[in-house]
């Protein structure tokens, strides 16, 4: 286990590493990348794990809150794997932080509107003039997060940060398709064009560091060879 890691860092890394969030093998992600590793957060659905996954972000979102200044009012999750963990993460906050159970609430959005009852793209809290703190579950591209905050901003919100379990520290994907030459990091990427703070639990390095008591040295090398090829010059 990456001993540097804050005491709850190894903790959630512990769990998701027990529950098989975290597996290895030969995955498709969203940007086509083949990756030998999968951060399935779908996984995280046991009242133990979905405890563990929501105390791990509230208290990386309260240190940020202590550390930054981070304020927002609505925590947003993208669907699908965002939505359970907006709820959840409100749920754990407002116990962590009673000063909150008031003033924050959560708000998440369909893939496809809804067109009869209460219709529309958004369920849960109105984002209109809020400030909207996004939570997800991995950050690779940036893609789905891009979306999340044109969402948002259609919808008059403000967005505030973006909060995910794990940065796969990766660069975004090259305009010609050539994956091979360096290139800056998606998540670098997104605090620059938006100017807002992006805050993980964990990293690939810290994942890296981590799989090294339990997983096969074949996974190892394969982890390692591909943040190589991914990881960004930033
Ligand atoms: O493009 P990025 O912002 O780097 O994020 C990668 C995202 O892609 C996946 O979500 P997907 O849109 O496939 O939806 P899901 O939540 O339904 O799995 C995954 O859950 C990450 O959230
Ligand atoms: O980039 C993705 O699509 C992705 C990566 C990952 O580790 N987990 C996930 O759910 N999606």
């Amino acid at each position: 286990m990456a001993a540097q890691l804050p005491a709850y860092k190894q903790s959630f890394l512990k769990a998701a590493i027990d529950g098989g969030v975290l597996k290895f093998g030969s995955f498709e992600l969203k940007s086509k990348r083949i990756s030998p590793y999968f951060f399935n957060a779908g996984e995280f659905h046991s009242a133990r794990l979905a405890g563990a996954i929501s105390s791990a972000f509230a208290q990386t979102i309260i240190d940020a809150q202590r550390s930054t200044g981070l304020d927002f009012d609505v925590v947003f999750g993208p669907a699908y794997k965002g939505i359970p963990l907006c709820s959840a993460i409100t749920i754990k906050l407002g116990e962590q932080a009673p000063e909150c159970l008031d003033k924050i609430s959560y708000s998440f959005d369909r893939k496809e509107a809804k067109d009869h009852g209460e219709g529309g793209n958004i369920v849960g809290a109105s984002l209109k003039n809020q400030k909207v703190l996004i939570v997800d579950d991995v950050i690779t591209a940036g893609t789905a997060k891009r979306e999340a905050i044109e969402k948002i901003r259609k919808e008059g919100g403000i967005v505030a940060g973006i909060v995910v379990a794990l940065d796969r520290m990766e660069k975004l994907p090259a305009a010609d398709g050539d994956d091979s030459k360096p290139g800056p990091s998606a998540i670098g990427e997104l605090r620059k064009e938006y100017g807002i703070p992006i805050f993980a639990i964990l990293t690939l390095d810290d994942i890296i560091a981590g799989m090294k008591g339990f997983a096969s040295d074949d996974d190892v090398q394969r982890t390692e060879a591909y943040r190589k090829m991914y990881k960004s010059t930033d």
